[in-house]
């Protein structure tokens, strides 16, 4: 594989929490805590997890929407600190980010045409006139926006929630960037356009060679449409792989448990887990693995010790000490267990 184009390398993000209570003061939230993650030209890589598992912050990180607590972003290899000015400009018009409700992204009051020419006279400055709209209608053209001018007049409220991630996804195109990062991109849309525009974003992600991140919370479409996939817990990674290894013969309980509760019909049968608990308190996460509060497995090491990367086969990664070649027994099996 040759390198890659974005990645998160140890990165850490603590976010303060602010409140009135004094308690609060100096005690942080741990959204995202030492995770790597790398993204490759023409590769889609899902990013899955539970509501708070931190995709979202990891997301805004490789977007240098915020700066890291710790770790470093890397752009073809070189660290970029770029949360503002020209440098986060550079940035962006490399890394595009689109968001889940396209509604919120728009401004209500302007038509698409001069919402896409904003775009296009940032990063097509020689552009003028006749050229800017034929760019315009390039862009909507290649998100199957046809006619284009149809659409151009239009206004954000005049079109459906798919047609209007089609324009978002247009105005991320303007930029010609590397990187797209699409964070929950379909999950506020209809479930019968969905596919539609996850086609979308793979035709282009194939042709243009873009790097893709792919955030959602539903692990069976990471299987149809991703590459390669990340699962998150509580701000961790606890599982990397190709998607169908990672979904097929899922190592990390958690990734079960996800499976467990988003069944895909297509699916090998795995095993089914029981979900026995709720996502911890990012402010005071569980010691040891994250996940062992809720875990029908955890061995007693599992409560103290902070499992490493395990590699498992071809790519196939787990922080889970049930791959330590030789794992205690569960704490329920020991004979001194009553
Ligand atoms: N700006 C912020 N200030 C304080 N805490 C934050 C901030 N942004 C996120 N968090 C917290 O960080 C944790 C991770 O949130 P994040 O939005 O990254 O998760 P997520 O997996 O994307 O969830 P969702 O799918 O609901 O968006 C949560 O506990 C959230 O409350």
């Amino acid at each position: 594989m040759s390198a890659p184009v974005l990645e998160a390398v140890d990165v850490t993000k603590h976010f303060p929490v602010r409140g009135l209570l004094k308690r609060g003061a100096g005690r942080v939230v741990h959204a995202v805590d030492n995770v790597s993650l790398k993204l490759y030209a023409g590769r889609i890589t899902a990013l899955v997890g539970e509501s708070g598992s931190g995709k979202s912050t990891l997301a805004r990180l490789l977007a240098q929407l915020y700066p890291v607590t710790s770790g470093e972003i890397r752009l073809h290899g070189q660290p970029v600190r770029a949360t503002s000015g020209k440098a986060f400009r550079d940035h962006v018009s490399k890394v595009q980010l689109i968001l889940q409700d396209p509604f919120a992204s728009f401004n209500p009051v302007a038509s698409i045409a001069s919402t896409l020419k904003r775009a296009v006279s940032i990063h097509h400055a020689d552009k003028r006139g006749d050229a800017q709209l034929a760019v315009i209608d390039d862009l909507l053209t290649q998100t199957n926006l046809v006619p284009p001018r149809q659409f151009t007049e239009k206004f954000p409220h005049e079109l459906s929630g798919g047609q209007l991630q089609r324009v978002s996804i247009a105005r991320a195109l303007a930029a010609s960037p590397e990187v797209f990062l699409a964070d929950e991109p379909v999950s506020s849309l209809d479930v019968s356009i969905r596919l539609g525009i996850l086609n979308l974003l793979r035709r282009l992600t194939e042709e243009r060679e873009v790097a893709m991140l792919y955030v959602t919370h539903d692990i069976a479409s990471a299987r149809y449409f991703a590459t390669d996939t990340a699962v998150m817990y509580a701000g961790e990674i606890v599982e990397t792989g190709p998607s169908e290894t990672v979904t097929q013969q899922a190592a990390h309980p958690y990734t079960k448990l996800l499976i467990s509760s988003a069944p895909d019909p297509s699916r090998v049968d795995t095993e089914r887990i029981r979900d026995i608990g709720q996502p911890p308190s990012l402010i005071t996460p569980p010691s040891g693995c994250r996940f062992h509060p809720r875990c029908p497995f955890a061995l007693d090491r599992c409560k103290q010790e902070t499992p490493p990367t395990f590699e498992l086969a071809d790519g196939h990664t787990t922080r889970c000490w049930l791959y330590a070649d030789k794992p205690e027994p569960a704490a329920s099996e020991r004979p001194d267990a009553s």
